[in-house]
């Protein structure tokens, strides 16, 4: 990503770092490629992905923001998730909605 979780330093590292965060996932590895040429340039060599931010799930790239937003809206990202033995947040706040 650009800049921290803490701190994104561009729109689409933030709405990763959002997107994660609404479904609960706030304890991941974050690397910052403002401060490292080398891994802005070899990340996308690696995943053969021209763009940051990038995304990975136990090490398999995902992709960059486009499509966790589009994972987010299909229900993909949950199920994703789900096989990491994570469960998202987002079922819970559903579960609320629906005793309201
Ligand atoms: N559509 C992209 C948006 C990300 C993007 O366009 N990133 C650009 C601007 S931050 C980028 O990484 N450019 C190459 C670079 O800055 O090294 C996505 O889905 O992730
Ligand atoms: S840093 Fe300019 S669009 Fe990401």
């Amino acid at each position: 990503m650009k800049g921290s979780p803490a701190q994104p330093l561009c729109g689409f590292s933030n709405a990763v770092v959002q997107i994660l965060r609404l479904h609960g996932v706030e304890d991941y590895r974050a690397h910052d490629v403002l401060q490292d040429p080398d891994l802005r340039q070899g990340i996308k060599n690696y995943s053969n992905w021209p763009t940051i931010p990038q995304v990975y799930l136990n090490g398999e790239f995902v992709g960059g923001c486009d499509i966790l937003l589009q994972m987010h809206q299909n229900g993909d990202l949950v199920e994703e998730l789900k096989k990491l033995g994570i469960r998202s947040a987002l079922l819970d706040a559903e579960k609320d909605q629906e005793k309201k």
